[in-house]
């Protein structure tokens, strides 16, 4: 098959992705190595978001894409930050926030609120060119529970604060290999690939 362009711009994103790909033959290139900048997650659903970055690198490059939109849902907040997750801790419409000011957010939101439990959700989206009218569309999810403060040095976007209670850990305390094994991102992919086998 042909190289796959990787449509993301979050290199935490695309260091993950690089830990997962080595166990599948699969010839997979950031969207960074072709200078494909960021496009609008203009859409209101993750699906839609993932099929607008996987057709937007796949025009720019004439390679097949994968994209994953993705993003933390807290019971609390009525499922906030959801698909708004990298823009939640954003000061205006301009500036983009960082890691670090997402889950400041986070963590004043649920400031004296008591359920805790969350999920993160990653929608892969895998589409043969620009125009494939059938994109294979592919759905993971973690359970766990918003800590009441960060701690971890490992991941990224809100895995200091994503605790997972079956290993009394955070997501940023867990190796590359252990996030690997049970993240939203691995499930998906994992079925991703696995729909990919049947059809090539
Ligand atoms: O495993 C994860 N561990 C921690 N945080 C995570 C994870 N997975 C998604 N997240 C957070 C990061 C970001 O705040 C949002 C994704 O937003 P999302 O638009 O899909 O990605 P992005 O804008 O960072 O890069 P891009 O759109 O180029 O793929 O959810
Ligand atoms: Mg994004």
């Amino acid at each position: 098959m042909d190289k796959i362009v990787l449509a993301t711009g979050n290199k935490g994103k695309v260091a993950e992705f690089s830990h997962l790909f080595t166990q599948y033959n699969i010839d997979v290139a950031p969207q960074s190595d072709f200078n494909v900048p960021d496009v609008p997650e203009t859409g209101t659903t993750f699906v839609e978001n993932a099929i607008i970055k996987a057709r937007h690198a796949a025009k720019l490059t004439g390679l097949p894409a994968i994209a994953d939109d993705s993003g933390l849902v807290v019971d609390a907040l009525n499922g906030a930050p959801g698909i708004y997750s990298a823009r939640y801790g954003a000061l205006n419409a301009q500036t983009k926030p960082s890691d670090s000011d997402n889950c400041t957010k986070l963590l004043a939101e649920l400031n004296g609120k008591h359920n805790r439990q969350a999920k993160f959700l990653c929608v892969l989206v895998f589409m043969r060119h620009a125009n494939d009218p059938t994109p294979i569309i592919c759905q993971g999810e973690w359970e766990g529970e918003i800590a009441t403060s960060a701690s971890g040095e490992g991941g990224f976007g809100y895995d200091p604060l994503f605790y997972v209670p079956s290993l009394a850990q955070t997501a940023a305390m867990l190796s590359k290999h252990e996030k690997s094994d049970i993240s939203h991102r691995a499930k998906a992919l994992k079925e991703l690939m696995h729909k990919l086998q049947t059809l090539i």
